[in-house]
């Protein structure tokens, strides 16, 4: 009887012991995997550190930026009091950036602003909801695509789908729309750029669009440009925000005036483009030494539209500010990461416009969504890189958008009923 009751205690002892070793492996593997999320999440805070600084404006006086006007939307700029002693600036509401080329790793006060910059793209991310329509989280329209360049506009629109807006319209040349249909049925395909009433049919859509991407793959017709000139027009007098990258920028550097003083623009230059628009408005070459002033100077130049300067890093301006942002990405620079920015940014400057400034502390919200867009694009580029290595492609990077935007923006964005 004895025995048989230690038998019995030994057995439960052991049962308990393999059951604390398991127990305490699990735990082990728990704090493990926090640990490694940890460091991923301060290896990304790191990189995003050494990417992100703002500048302000030199001038002595500071102006007040606001959005293109439209029903329940407030203006959403913010003098900004650039102080040029201690080379910091008072910010808005309750954040504050600093005028450093980066940031120290070590600095906690600068961990926190760039927590707070993510913090605000996430802000003006809407929450998917079973209230909303079809429609509701965005309807983009993208003017672009002629018989040489396909890929662009299609980049650019599937690339605003794959972000989260509902709707992707492609306004395009009759020869080139069988081609970007069949390269996706998501796509609404309008082939009407060669038409010559032309401005008139795209109008007719505009009151349905929230904003518009003007340039991947327009080519450099003077007739479609021409097309293009008044469609942008068309746009500003109704007050919807406007993306205008590529060949559209070969447009504005032709007549800077169509754009300037609407700050409902925002401009997506490369070196190339860059370097011709300033010297078109400037009358200037640019000072290669001086990116930032360059990129400020531009957008003051051109009424405090939005500029963003794409390159090894990429320099976001309002002609107040810059941000920079050097998110990792990678040294594969195939053709196309352009478009897949430019059609992200479409969906982002929506969502940014729609949330107002309450929601972006008094920031200009087109800063936010381009600094948005521009990690974005680049966290595409580094896990289709890790990947596929040199023979990556956009349409790698664009398989790629929703598992970069979870990483980058969406954890705290839940889905509510
Ligand atoms: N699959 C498709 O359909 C795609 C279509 N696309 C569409 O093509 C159209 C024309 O666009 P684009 O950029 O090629 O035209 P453009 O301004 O004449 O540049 C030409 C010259 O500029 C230079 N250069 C370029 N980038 C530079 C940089 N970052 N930094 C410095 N220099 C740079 C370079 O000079 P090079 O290397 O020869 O010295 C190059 O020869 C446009 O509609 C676009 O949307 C693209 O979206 C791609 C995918
Ligand atoms: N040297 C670089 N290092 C890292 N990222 C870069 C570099 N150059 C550009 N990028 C990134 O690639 C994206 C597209 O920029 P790019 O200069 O290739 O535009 P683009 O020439 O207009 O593209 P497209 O081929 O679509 O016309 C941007 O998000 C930018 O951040």
């Amino acid at each position: 009887m004895m025995e048989k009751f230690l038998q019995q205690s030994m057995d439960a002892e052991q049962k308990f012991y393999k059951y604390e070793e398991q127990r305490l492996k699990i735990e082990d593997k728990r704090r493990e995997a926090e640990h490694a999320r940890e460091l991923q999440m301060l290896q990304m805070l790191g990189q995003m550190l050494a990417g992100i600084s703002s500048a302000v404006s030199q001038r002595s006086h500071s102006r007040a930026c606001s959005p293109p006007q439209r029903a329940n939307r407030q203006s959403f700029g913010e003098t900004i009091n650039y102080n040029p002693v201690d080379r910091a600036f008072s910010p808005p509401i309750g954040i504050s950036f600093f005028i450093q080329r980066s940031f120290s790793f070590r600095s906690t006060h600068s961990l926190k602003d760039m927590e707070n910059i993510f913090r605000l793209v996430r802000n003006v991310i809407p929450p998917l909801t079973a209230k909303k329509h079809k429609g509701q989280d965005g309807r983009i329209g993208i003017v672009g695509g002629c018989q040489e360049y396909t890929g662009a506009p299609y980049f650019a629109a599937i690339s605003a789908l794959k972000v989260g807006a509902d709707l992707s319209h492609v306004f395009c040349t009759k020869d080139a729309a069988a081609a970007i249909k069949s390269y996706s049925p998501e796509l609404i395909v309008h082939p009407v750029l060669d038409i010559p009433n032309a401005v008139n049919e795209v109008e007719k859509w505009l009151p349905r669009l929230h904003t518009v991407v003007l340039g991947p793959g327009l080519g450099r017709d003077e007739v479609i440009l021409e097309h293009a000139k008044g469609i942008i027009e068309r746009t500003r007098a109704k007050g919807i925000p406007i993306i205008i990258d590529a060949d559209g920028l070969w447009l504005i550097a032709q007549h800077p005036s169509i754009i300037q003083g609407y700050q409902g623009a925002i401009l997506t230059p490369n070196l190339m483009e860059f370097s011709r628009l300033y010297e078109a408005v400037l009358r200037d070459p640019v000072d290669s030494d001086d990116h930032h002033g360059c990129v400020l100077r531009l957008s003051q130049a051109l009424g405090n539209l939005t500029i963003v300067q794409k390159g090894e890093r990429d320099l976001i301006s309002d002609g107040q500010k810059v941000f920079v942002c050097s998110h990792e990405g990678s040294n594969r620079r195939c053709g196309g990461q352009g478009d897949l920015l430019s059609g992200s940014l479409g969906v982002l400057s929506h969502w940014a416009f729609l949330a107002g400034s309450e929601k972006t502390n008094g920031l200009n919200p087109f800063l936010v969504a381009a600094f948005g867009a521009c990690s974005l694009t680049r966290q595409c580029n580094n896990q289709a890189f890790q990947k596929y290595g040199r023979s990556m492609t956009t349409k790698d990077m664009i398989t790629e958008i929703g598992t970069a935007f979870n990483k980058l923006f969406e954890h705290e964005v839940k889905a509510t009923n």
